[in-house]
């Protein structure tokens, strides 16, 4: 087939696809989700990864925000550049010179020996000089171990990816520094337990409520102390289950809206960059989900979408930057990008306001009694519940919710889902495994919420996508009093990173950790979760702070996942940029994930049903044989690319 990629008619959202730029990384900042941002040297690593080749399907029309992401990213990191600091972290750590010395300064071991030959007083001071030596070692060894780099070594790439590399060597509690400046970086299940869970009350959000302040305000992501413990109670209970349950037909409109995007290119011959239309499906659920507003984003490219867009990329952008300059207001009117932020928030802000301002009239006129699992069939947003339960919030407070809800539950869905299908096309044995199962199950029916029990190995898939791509893939803390980490004491102040990358790929952990096997879960066992893992899996964080919006992402994820897999079968299109990865605060791809999708005959079912039944005979918990589907395989998956 001939193909070329599908030419959107947007602006905005394209920041995924090609640029060498950051443009790609357009945010997700979300919060926590912009977690993994929050420090000049996370922040830094945010643009790593991005290739200065220019793609081959650029969209012909660049609207103004994706000329200016694309205007700031000119000359960033080239893949030789990256390369060529993995082999220096690599020779670094290999050669010690990373690691801070433990061992007493070498001079005291030979003055010892000199003392020890100058007759018996010398022996005695020599004496003493071995007791404090000792001292010293016990001293040291109740230090964190310690890397000491140079920030240059960590920029320029996904910062997960060295922090895995350190992680591997120092273990799983470390000290990383950087001049005056060091973070701790935990690694270990029962210590990631200590800070979300156990001791949750001691950690705050740190330098993440500084840089998303401007975006969210004092939201559920960025609050701490009271405010957020005022807010969460008010918001979690909107969550409810006949809400979630009232979402799974959104998802399903949603994905269908994305189906026909995709069947459309499929029949003019073109590619399909995925990544970004997942951003747009994202973005269309979680507007309608949280304050009923259809953004139609896979649609049109209306200002707001850009505005949203507009926002999110500076989050991500004040996170990497050197200098706070936005501080001082002269240059929030002197710098372009700055008043184009400043008009973007302008927008949504007016969008927000007089939406909150239309639900509470209609919130007025209804006759409906508010009751504990309110929903209102016209409008069912979070906003519409939080209005009718009276909640006493002011207008800003409830906006602040509002764009954080929008924020965290937009790019780290379309994260899970870029990801997942990526993984899928690598692994066609568990791609006809999933077709086999959506097709038992929906055969050409939409999905309900009764379904999401009966799309076992559909949730399994997703769970697997979720380990080894967590999004984010780093939370961010700051310990408000001392602690003590794994045996290890630390200061108040001191800021720490949970890796969620390096828990969720730790080879002490894990069977083949790097390897996608949804069959690690076992299809009749409990959803994996923090609790069932025991802080070894934690795609939705843990303890207090953990998402909210879990059960819900994770149906949409798998609802979404479904209604694509009846219809289509993927394939990385030919020709197509190596899939790499960078971050924002979810990981993003470095290039786009283009794809072929290609309607499904579903002539194929039946044989990928029996294939289905005979390996859930099987009952093994390894990785489903590849042997089995090979067939299947080949024949349903046009082009798929072979692991
Ligand atoms: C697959 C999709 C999602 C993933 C992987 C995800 C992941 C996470 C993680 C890991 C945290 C904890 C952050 C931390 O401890 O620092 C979090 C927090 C949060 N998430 Fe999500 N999330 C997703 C979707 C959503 C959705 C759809 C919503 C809203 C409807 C949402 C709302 C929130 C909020 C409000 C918080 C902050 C909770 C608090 O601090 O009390 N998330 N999310």
């Amino acid at each position: 087939m001939q193909t070329r990629c599908v030419e959107l008619a947007f602006a905005a959202p394209n920041r995924f696809r090609q640029s060498p730029s950051a443009s790609h990384h357009a945010m997700k900042t979300g919060s926590s989700h912009l977690s993994s941002l929050g420090s000049t040297f996370v922040g830094s690593a945010i643009h790593a990864g991005q290739s200065p080749q220019s793609m081959n399907c650029r969209p012909k029309r660049l609207g103004g925000a994706r000329a200016a992401i694309e205007e700031e990213n000119a000359g960033r990191y080239s893949r030789e550049e990256i390369e060529r600091q993995h082999k220096l972290l690599a020779e670094k750590i290999a050669s010690g010179s990373y690691s801070v010395k433990r061992r007493p300064p070498g001079g005291l071991l030979r003055l010892r020996r000199v003392l020890a030959r100058a007759g018996p007083p010398g022996r005695g001071a020599a004496k003493l000089l071995a007791d404090i030596e000792r001292g010293w070692r016990l001293l040291v060894s109740a230090n964190m171990p310690e890397a000491r780099g140079d920030i240059r070594e960590i920029v320029g790439q996904p910062v997960f990816v060295p922090l895995y590399r350190l992680f591997l060597v120092y273990g799983g509690v470390f000290r990383l520094s950087f001049g005056p400046k060091s973070f701790v970086i935990i690694s270990d299940p029962l210590v990631a337990k200590q800070v979300l869970f156990k001791n949750a009350k001691n950690y705050s959000k740190g330098i993440l409520s500084e840089i998303l302040e401007f975006v969210m305000g004092t939201g559920l992501i960025p609050a701490d102390g009271e405010v957020w413990k005022v807010r969460r109670r008010a918001v979690v209970p909107a969550l409810h289950k006949k809400y979630v349950a009232a979402m799974v037909s959104l998802f399903a409109r949603c994905a269908d809206r994305l189906g026909d995007k995709l069947e459309a290119a499929h029949k003019k011959g073109e590619s399909v960059e995925m990544e970004s239309l997942f951003s747009r499906m994202a973005l269309d659920v979680i507007g309608k989900a949280v304050f009923n507003y259809e953004f139609d984003s896979l649609s049109h490219d209306t200002g707001i979408v850009e505005a949203v867009y507009v926002t999110l990329k500076e989050a991500e952008y004040r996170s990497v930057a050197l200098f706070p300059y936005w501080k001082v207001a002269v240059f929030n009117w002197i710098v372009p990008r700055q008043r184009r932020v400043a008009a973007a928030l302008k927008l949504i802000n007016a969008t927000l306001n007089d939406l909150i301002a239309q639900c509470k009239r209609m919130v007025d006129e209804e006759e409906t009694e508010f009751h504990e699992e309110y929903v209102n069939a016209e409008d069912p947003s979070i906003l519409r519940f939080l209005l009718a339960a009276g909640d006493e919030v002011s207008s800003k407070q409830l906006r602040d919710d509002l764009m954080t809800m929008l924020i965290a539950g937009h790019e780290t869905s379309a994260a899970v889902l870029t990801w997942t299908t990526y993984l899928l096309s690598q692994h066609p044995a568990e791609a006809a495994k999933l077709r086999a199962e959506v097709d038992s199950v929906l055969g050409d029916r939409v999905p309900t919420i009764e379904d999401m029990r009966r799309l076992r190995y559909t949730t399994r898939v997703i769970n697997e996508a979720m380990r080894l791509y967590p999004q984010p893939p780093v939370l961010i803390r700051r310990a408000m009093a001392p602690d003590e980490l794994g045996g290890f004491k630390i200061k108040a102040g001191q800021d720490i990173f949970i890796s969620t990358w390096n828990l969720h790929r730790s080879p002490a952990i894990w069977d083949r950790p790097e390897d996608f096997v949804p069959e690690r879960w076992p299809l009749d066992g409990p959803d994996p979760t923090e609790t069932t893992e025991n802080y070894s899996y934690i795609p939705f964080g843990g303890g207090p702070r953990k998402c909210l919006g879990d059960q819900f992402a994770l149906f949409e994820s798998v609802v979404t996942l479904a209604m694509l897999t009846r219809r289509f079968t993927f394939a990385l299109a030919p020709g197509a940029p190596k899939v790499g990865m960078t971050t924002g605060a979810t990981i993003h791809t470095t290039d786009g994930l283009h794809m072929i999708a290609t309607p499904r005959q579903h002539g194929t079912v039946a044989s990928e049903q029996t294939l289905l039944h005979e390996e859930n005979g099987k009952a093994d918990n390894g990785h489903a044989g590849n042997g089995v589907f090979k067939e299947v395989a080949e024949e349903s998956i046009p082009m798929a690319a072979k692991r």
